[in-house]
Formats: structure tokens, C-alpha cells, sequence
């Protein structure tokens, strides 16, 4: 007999960075151990457990650093318990929890600490928390890296939400104020972009005229509110030097500019979510506010041209921007459209809506989906070589899937506080059966979700790698689309790369 581990996963279909290949894991200790040809470790090893994944996708959990789980205070909204268990069941396995909607918003070290106490020993999977950049807190900024958030949100637009101290957007000058502090200390900014000016205008004019429809909604936020913002931001960004990340962008348009950008050498990523390319402005006005989001769910053509720039690799990362409400908030009789909270419930349903939409139907390689929801994301926000990849050394992080299994959503599948949800009714394909987090089975299908285990992540500021890190995916999709994506070496990049030592990644030792 050879080496004794703790777990052997035989006989998958394991994606890995590579491709997607027949292999057994072997796991000790909470990582990944070895990675052989399938069939080989079982028999000529030891395991204390074996998983047969013969015929099953093996995947690295999705890292998922959209979500909004609005502790303290507004737990009642969604918790750290529920809406890990969502994403434990969606085969997730790290996120990242934003700053706002909980009150106080996370915008000192002290509001820091509160939520991570919240947080601890409630948690399903492994987590990291961001900071917030608002106006009046850029003295605050230092204390939070220091305390290790992965990196800091503001919102160009109204965040909404409720609350004295509640998180509010923030202005031109601020942002630029907030950009040369965050790029002082090697920092990253994450962007809400939608201009203010132009979705507050339209809102109160709409609001004078009475019109309060999904339509109306979709029509108060156009396209061009993201664009404007977009633009704004990265020459914000080409000016102070600010690594910054785009969250949730909805328009093909955008992306180029960011694309564009790259080419410049700004060292700057872009994330979409998985309802922009599932979901489009006609599906919000049949689903209701079950749909409803900002920036708004868009047209069939942008839809497809947001696919067509993820298999290029010009969008580094999709997450969900899981961001629910009380039913009421959605559903109360009497409220409109526009009233309604906005904001989707998507936590459990990222990674099968990907495997469906993009594998199945488009015919998306499985690595560059891998890439997408896992690697890139652990990378651009200081998790990677810990997490987001099955390789030899990573924590065992992984979503065992049933390619062959069809089934419609329902609301009792859902782990999450409150069941709204836009996919309830949806036929999938293909489903997680098992997720692991650090070796341990944290979901199953039947058994359900064990919560509590998920651990803190914390990344030093200076550990977030530039934007070149990257360019493996854009080669990625490059290769499969065969169109190449060229960054301009030695542009802003170079000259805006911080001087501070890289530091050795700080993920928490598995317990
Ligand atoms: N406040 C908040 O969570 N807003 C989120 N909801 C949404 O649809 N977009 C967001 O940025
Ligand atoms: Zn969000």
C-alpha cells in the first residue's frame, strides 16, 4: 500500500486548468494531495473516505466575491448561515461579503470586527470580507487593509438600502481622493459604475410622469449611465494609479472599454453576473421584481455580446451580486416596480447556470468557465495559490456535479433566508450533488448543507497580484475563439505597478 489519505475522489471528469481530463484526487489535511490518471489511486493507496465520481464533473468551488448577506442588523434580509448554505448547495466554496446593506456599513476597522464576529462559526464555506470606500472614510482605509478586507467598494450611484449611517455613493472628487490613498498602499478598488447624474434624473422625471413599470425602471438606468461611469472611472484610475475592478457590468460596450483600457495598460478587471447572461429586460417585465437589479437586466443582443466577450476572455470573472430582501419587499401588495427592492437572489444557482447556459448551449469550454468563477477571481483578490484551482497544494475546494441530471428549480431547493428567486421554474441539466470545502463535504444532495465550518480569509494589501496575472484566461479564450487579446506591455501598468514587497499569501491554515 502507498501513501494514507484522509479522501480519494475516483474516477471524475476533473477540470482542470488544462482541460477537463478522467482523474482521481487524493486529499490530505484539507488540500489536494495528488492529482493521478483516473483509477490509479484507488487500490494502490489508503483513504480513510472514497468518493466515486464516475461519471460526475469535478470542478474547484466557485469563488464567489459578489455577496450581500447584510449583517449585522439586517440579517433578517440574509445571514451569514443562509446565505453560505445557498452557496455551499451551488457548489461555492470562498466568497467575498461586500460592505453595505448591513448596518454600519463596513467602512472602519471596528465595523470590520463587528461582522467578522457575526460571521465566525456561522459560515458554511470559507470567507473574506470587503471594505468600503464612502464619502468621509478615506482615514479609515489603511485601518481595513491592515485588518486584511480583499479590497475596497464604492458606489458611483445611490446604493439604496436602509438605515441612519447607511453606505452612500460617492462623488468625482472623493473617488479620485479615495483612488490615491487605496493605489498608496497597493489597494483595489471595486466599482459600482453607474453615473448618479443620469439615473437620479431620470428617476425623478419618471417619478413626475408617473411611470413606475419595469420598463420604466429599465429605461431610468440606460446603458449609457454605465458607460459614462465606466469611462470616468478609468481615467480616474490612468490618473492616480488605482488598481480597480468593475463588479456586475451588463453592456457589451462596457467591456470593450475596459478591454480597451488593458490594452492601455490600466491594470483593471471586469465582472458580469450570471443574471446578465441568462435574463433580459422582457424576461424582468414577465418574472417581476424577483428580476429586478441595477444595473437593469438588458436586451438579447447584449446578452449574446456579453458571452461572446467572456469566450474571448475580456471578462475576467462572473459572480453573483447575491443580494435579497424580505419578501415583503418584493412582493407586497400595492408596491410597484420601482418600489420594489433591487437586487437578485442568484447565491445557489451561479455555477449550474453557467454549466447550462454557457457549456451546454454555447459551447463554452469547461476550463474557461472554471477560470471565470474560480481562478480568476482567487487571483485578482489575493486567495490564489490557496484557492480556485485543482491542483496539487490547494485547499480541496471542489463541486462534484451530475452531468446527467435534468430537473426545474423550485422554491424548497432554495437554502437561501427568503425564497424569491428569478430562476424558480427553470430547467437545468445538470446539478451539484456534492461540495467540498477544505476536504470536507459541507453539502450532498439528500443530506443537505453542514454549516458552521467555513473559515476567514484574510489578504494582505500588497498580495493582490496585477492585472497580468490574468492573461492566462484571455489566452484561454484567445486560443478557442482563435482572435487574440494583446495588452501594450510597459504602458500605465508599468509605471503605476506599487513599489510595496509582495507578501506571501495569508489565507487562514486549515483548522
Ligand atoms: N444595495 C445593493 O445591494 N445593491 C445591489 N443590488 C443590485 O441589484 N445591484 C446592486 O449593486
Ligand atoms: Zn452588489
Amino acid at each position: 500500500m502507498g501513501e494514507r489519505y484522509d479522501l480519494i475522489i475516483k474516477r471524475g471528469t476533473v477540470v482542470l486548468p488544462s482541460g477537463a481530463k478522467a482523474a482521481d484526487i487524493a486529499v490530505k489535511d484539507g488540500r489536494i494531495a495528488a492529482i493521478a490518471a483516473a483509477g490509479s489511486l484507488d487500490g494502490a493507496c489508503e483513504a480513510a473516505e472514497t468518493i466515486d465520481a464516475d461519471g460526475l464533473l469535478v470542478m474547484a468551488g466557485a469563488v464567489d466575491v459578489h455577496v450581500h448577506f447584510n449583517e449585522p442588523k439586517f440579517g433578517h434580509w440574509e445571514g451569514f448561515a443562509t446565505g453560505s448554505a445557498a452557496l455551499a448547495a451551488g457548489g461555492c466554496t470562498t466568497y467575498a461579503d461586500m460592505p453595505l446593506n448591513g448596518n454600519p456599513p463596513t467602512v472602519d476597522a471596528g465595523a470590520l470586527a463587528l461582522k467578522a464576529s457575526l460571521a465566525e462559526g456561522a459560515s458554511a464555506v470559507d470567507y473574506a470580507f470587503w471594505g468600503g470606500l464612502v464619502p468621509g472614510n478615506a482615514d479609515r482605509l489603511e485601518e481595513l487593509a491592515a485588518a486584511g478586507v480583499v479590497g475596497f467598494k464604492a458606489f458611483m450611484s445611490n446604493p439604496g438600502g436602509e438605515g441612519e449611517g447607511r453606505f452612500r455613493e460617492i462623488g468625482r472628487e472623493a473617488l479620485r481622493e479615495g483612488m490615491r490613498r487605496i493605489a498608496a498602499f497597493g489597494g483595489l478598488l471595486a466599482l459600482h459604475a453607474e453615473s448618479e447624474a443620469i439615473t437620479s434624473r431620470l428617476a425623478a422625471k419618471f417619478a413626475d410622469e408617473g411611470r413606475t413599470g419595469a420598463r420604466d425602471f429599465a429605461a431610468s438606468r440606460p446603458a449609457v449611465a454605465e458607460l459614462e461611469a465606466v469611462y470616468m472611472a478609468l481615467e480616474l484610475a490612468a490618473e492616480t494609479c488605482c488598481r480597480l475592478h468593475f463588479v456586475h457590468i451588463s453592456t457589451p460596450e462596457a467591456i470593450d472599454m475596459i478591454t480597451a483600457a488593458k490594452r492601455r495598460g490600466i491594470d483593471v478587471t471586469a465582472e458580469t453576473c450570471p443574471h446578465y447572461l441568462t435574463l433580459t429586460e422582457d424576461d424582468m417585465a414577465l418574472i417581476g421584481p424577483a428580476a429586478k437589479c441595477a444595473p437593469p437586466l438588458r436586451g438579447e443582443d447584449r446578452l449574446e455580446g456579453l458571452w461572446t466577450r467572456l469566450l474571448e476572455g475580456a471578462i475576467d470573472l462572473v459572480a453573483s451580486d447575491h443580494s435579497p430582501c424580505p419578501e415583503a419587499m418584493k412582493t407586497a401588495a400595492g408596491l410597484s416596480f420601482i418600489d420594489a427592492w433591487g437586487g437578485i437572489a442568484g447565491a445557489q444557482n451561479t455555477l449550474e447556470l453557467m454549466l447550462e447556459e454557457g457549456w451546454r448551449k454555447r459551447g463554452v469550454p469547461l476550463q474557461l468557465l472554471s477560470a471565470a468563477l474560480s481562478a480568476n477571481p482567487a487571483r485578482r483578490f489575493g486567495l490564489y495559490p490557496r484557492k480556485g484551482e485543482i491542483a496539487e497544494g490547494f485547499d480541496a475546494d471542489l463541486a462534484i456535479i451530475d452531468p446527467n441530471r435534468t430537473y426545474a428549480l423550485a422554491r424548497e431547493d432554495l437554502y437561501h433566508r427568503h425564497k424569491h428567486s428569478p430562476y424558480i421554474g427553470r430547467r437545468f441539466t445538470c446539478k451539484v450533488v456534492r461540495t467540498l470545502c477544505r476536504g470536507k463535504t459541507v453539502y450532498a444532495e439528500g443530506a443537505g448543507v453542514t454549516s458552521g465550518g467555513g473559515v476567514r480569509l484574510t489578504v494582505p494589501a500588497s498580495n493582490v497580484p496585477a492585472v497580468d496575472a490574468l492573461d492566462a484566461q484571455a489566452a484561454l479564450g484567445a486560443a478557442h475563439l482563435s482572435a487574440g487579446l494583446t495588452r501594450t506591455p510597459g504602458s500605465a501598468s508599468q509605471q503605476c505597478r506599487p513599489s510595496a514587497p509582495s507578501l506571501p499569501v495569508n489565507g487562514v491554515q486549515p483548522s
